[in-house]
């Protein structure tokens, strides 16, 4: 059994008063399997931070179903889906998304805190991520004193702390600049082949070239995959960027 399962995704957003509909999700269906390190890519409006949404059960599709080792997210009910995320998904978003006025190690903490685990464990499950990430003699340190890349890694250890079935990535270099970019894509590459499944939201050619599977979504479906199958993250480049470059000119791609 597939990780991830998205079957026949639709989503149509509609304003309030029933007026214009937009249908951001047409029918998306793709699986990640265990072991996984997936990127999406799309162009603005493709319908990423929709779908994106919906996996992170954030939002509810209006059609079609997401499933997590194959229980679907539809039958969450409401109260129980913020520990559900807790418990099953890590997040890594392009700001960061770091509490400014906690020290990073009590950042990396939150998810632990809100599950109620003892101090001594928290202490014992961050000491290895925090030398992993290369973070560990700034934990005392508050976001405003480290740097982006820094920051981010904080963002990764704390997505990463809870053992989460998978990481949700939303344009994670986004806000970082080039060698602090690198730094976090080895670092991601390096956790993928610990085990830990990824799925990244990214417009970055070179964020995806790390990935072992490129997904393309064109106006709300899956238009294109590319399977890593033995590539070097150069020859993944290449062929990213050609099919980039195809998609935006609305051609159709033949392997
Ligand atoms: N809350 C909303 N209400 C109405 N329309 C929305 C809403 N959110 C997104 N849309 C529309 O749905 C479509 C898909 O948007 P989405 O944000 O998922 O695209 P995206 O691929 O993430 O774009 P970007 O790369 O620019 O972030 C767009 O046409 C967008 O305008």
């Amino acid at each position: 059994m597939a990780l991830l399962e998205v079957k026949n995704l639709k989503k149509i957003y509609s304003t309030r008063f029933g007026g214009n509909q937009v249908q951001a999700l047409s029918d998306v269906n793709f699986s990640v399997e265990r072991g996984e390190y997936v990127a999406i890519m799309g162009e603005s409006g493709s319908g990423k931070t929709t779908l994106l949404n919906i996996l992170a059960a954030l939002d509810r599709p209006t059609s079609g179903e997401v499933l997590l080792n194959g229980k679907s997210l539809a039958v969450i009910k409401e109260a129980n889906i913020a520990e559900f995320r807790r418990a099953n998904l890590g997040f890594v978003f392009q700001d960061f998304n770091l509490l400014d006025t906690f020290s990073l190690e009590d950042n990396i903490f939150l998810p632990l805190v809100l599950a109620k685990m003892p101090y001594r464990e928290m202490q014992e499950r961050i000491l290895p991520i925090a030398d992993k990430l290369e973070i560990s003699g700034l934990l005392k340190k508050y976001p405003y004193e480290v740097s982006g890349g820094q920051k981010q890694r904080a963002a990764v250890a704390r997505a990463l702390i809870t053992n989460p079935q998978l990481i949700l990535a939303d344009e994670p270099t986004g806000a970082l600049d080039s060698k602090a970019s690198d730094h976090l894509l080895d670092l991601f590459s390096d956790i993928n082949k610990s085990g830990q499944t990824i799925l990244m939201v990214t417009h970055s050619t070179k964020a995806a070239s790390h990935a072992s599977r490129v997904i393309f979504i064109k106006d709300g479906r899956v238009f294109h995959q590319i399977y890593r199958a033995g590539m070097s993250n150069e020859e993944l480049y290449e062929k990213i960027s050609n099919a980039l470059v195809v998609i935006a000119a609305g051609g159709n791609i033949s392997e």
